[in-house]
């Protein structure tokens, strides 16, 4: 997949596919947030999580091995989910996506980069304290293995070690857009309203602390 749409490519009218990556920690409320995006803005919402859960309810050997890692709060190997996501992305007749949970670490970036030769046009950053974010998956209740108290912390510290440094990434390449998550889901919105209205030119100004989740 390049950054064009496969089904333009011979007509002469190649339409350019728009990306963006939406991350935050564990119960930040990404998928809340994407669900608004995606109605009010018309982008995709694919949520790499959700994509993960549905392997391994396929039974599949590479389901067994996800739920696994997904039980351990660990991450995926970057080779699995971006071919899941890749294949979503290219079974959806879309050219606005709007990727909830992704990237997580500098390997998802880079196989991201690799195998699709695309980039996100920016990335929304849901930063919030670590606990507010624990508060609200204790009382989530949508029935997720990954919702228990030790799977929380251990995703918390996957956070702080491995997703942190692809959010500084692209804090370093102009394209984080950071909203303050732990406010009301209304109060979010209005911030995120904001950046997706504002589109390219709404950059953050690099900050030596980019993340409340830091400060803990
Ligand atoms: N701003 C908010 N204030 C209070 N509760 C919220 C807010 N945003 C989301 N929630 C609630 O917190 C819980 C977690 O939200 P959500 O599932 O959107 O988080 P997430 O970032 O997608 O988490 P995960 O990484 O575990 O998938 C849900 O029960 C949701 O209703
Ligand atoms: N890029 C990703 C995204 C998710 N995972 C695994 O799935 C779990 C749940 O993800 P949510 O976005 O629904 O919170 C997560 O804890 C990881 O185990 C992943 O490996 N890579
Ligand atoms: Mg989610």
């Amino acid at each position: 997949m390049d950054s064009h749409k496969e089904g333009d490519r011979g007509s002469g009218k190649q339409k350019k596919v728009k990306i963006v990556f939406v991350i935050g920690g564990p119960g930040s409320g990404k998928g809340t947030q994407c669900k608004r995006i995606a109605q009010q803005f018309g982008y995709t919402h694919l949520s790499v999580g959700e994509l993960l859960r549905q392997e391994i309810n396929s039974g599949s050997e590479t389901g067994s091995m996800i739920q696994k890692i997904m039980k351990e709060g660990k991450l995926v190997p970057s080779d699995v989910t971006v071919r899941l996501l890749q294949q979503a992305m290219q079974e959806m007749d879309s050219d606005k996506f709007l990727i909830d949970g992704f990237p997580r670490n500098e390997e998802n970036v880079q196989t991201f980069e690799n195998l699709t030769k695309m980039e996100p046009e920016f990335v929304l950053l849901l930063d919030c304290p670590q606990d507010e974010m624990e508060r609200r998956l204790l009382s989530r209740n949508e029935g997720r293995e990954d919702d228990n108290i030790e799977t929380i912390r251990k995703r918390f510290k996957v956070f702080m070690e491995s997703t942190l440094p692809a959010v500084e990434y692209y804090e370093s390449k102009g394209k984080l857009r950071k909203v303050d998550a732990g406010k009301s889901i209304d109060e979010v919105f209005e911030s995120v309203k904001a950046i997706f209205s504002q589109g390219k030119d709404n950059k953050v100004r690099p900050s030596r602390h980019c993340c409340k989740c830091l400060i803990l």
